[in-house]
């Protein structure tokens, strides 16, 4: 079943959460919607807070949450979204002495496939959509890490869920793991709804149509890639000497260096990225403190 084009998969307002005496989430509203949505953030930012609770797996101190039409503060409402729910946590919590299959398999009985014949076959059919066939047989503590990452997706996507919640799912991949890892995903956000955290600008630029930016529990910027890196348009430029005085300088492969900040008069502007965008609303100097006002 998908679900209406009309229809926001996740409707989030007034999310809030504390650990102890840390605000983890202080308000944090959004809307998601059919495509793939990036969660940016650093480390801290309240990313894996986010991502928990609308899996179901955290319950927010207070606010308003409507996942795929349902209400996950009820018993029924949150069995209804995990039917439909597949997540890859940070930690996905794997016994290591289970074989791939074994470990998908045991998810599939989790999500309610009790016939065991269809179940293997969906099971198949999840490893191989990460390219795992040949290593279903192994055992997890024998795979590498990008395998085990390819298992931990391969048990989120048991079912076809609507909805796909990942948490750093690339992190550790090598390049064409991760270039592997895209086409799924991408390909999964042709009909359904996956957001996804990660701390790769290039990642949001390469896979997602929408971006939120968290930053110290709070949602800076939500709308398309480009549209954060237009943000900085004016911003970046380039000279032949480091620029103290910006918020990121750096010596580029070319020998010039790249700047974002305020640029001096008549400075040699270029066209500003994802990254540039990003980095004007997370770096506490920057002067988009109204932003989130
Ligand atoms: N179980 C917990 N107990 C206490 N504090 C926590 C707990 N989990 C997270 N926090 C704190 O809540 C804040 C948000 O953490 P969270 O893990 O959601 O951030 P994140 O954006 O996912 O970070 P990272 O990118 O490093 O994974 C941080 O200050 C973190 O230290």
């Amino acid at each position: 079943m998908t679900i209406a084009a009309t229809m926001p998969a996740v409707r989030a307002s007034e999310l809030t959460l504390r650990y102890g005496r840390t605000l983890a989430l202080d308000g944090v509203a959004f809307t998601l919607r059919d495509g793939v949505t990036g969660l940016l953030g650093p480390n801290g930012a309240g990313k894996t807070t986010l991502l928990r609770i609308v899996a179901t797996a955290l319950a927010p101190d207070s606010g308003q949450l409507t996942v795929l039409g349902a209400d996950p503060r009820t018993g029924s409402g949150r069995l209804a979204v995990r039917r439909r729910l597949g997540y890859l946590p940070q930690d996905p919590g794997f016994h290591p002495g289970f074989t791939a299959f074994e470990f998908v398999d045991y998810v599939a009985i989790l999500k309610e496939l009790t016939d065991r014949r269809a179940r293997h076959q969906e099971v198949r059919r999840v490893l191989a959509s990460v390219g795992l066939e040949r290593q279903a047989g192994k055992r997890i503590r024998a795979l590498s890490g990008g395998m085990k990452q390819r298992v931990a997706l391969a048990a989120a996507l048991v079912g076809d869920p609507d909805l796909l919640v990942l948490d750093e799912p690339t992190v550790g991949l090598d390049p064409e793991q991760r270039m592997r890892f895209r086409e799924v995903i991408a390909e999964l956000g042709e009909r359904r709804t996956v957001l996804l955290s990660t701390h790769q600008t290039e990642e949001v630029m390469a896979l997602c149509q929408r971006v939120i930016v968290l930053d110290r529990g709070t949602v800076r910027f939500e709308g398309q890639p480009g549209e954060l890196a237009d943000l900085a348009a004016g911003r970046v430029w380039t000279s032949g000497a480091r620029e103290p005085r910006a918020l990121a300088s750096w010596r580029t492969g070319s020998g010039l260096y790249r700047h974002v900040g305020d640029p001096p008069p008549g400075a040699d502007l270029v066209t500003p990225t994802v990254e540039d965008g990003y980095l004007l609303f997370v770096d506490p100097s920057a002067t988009h403190g109204g932003e989130d006002a």
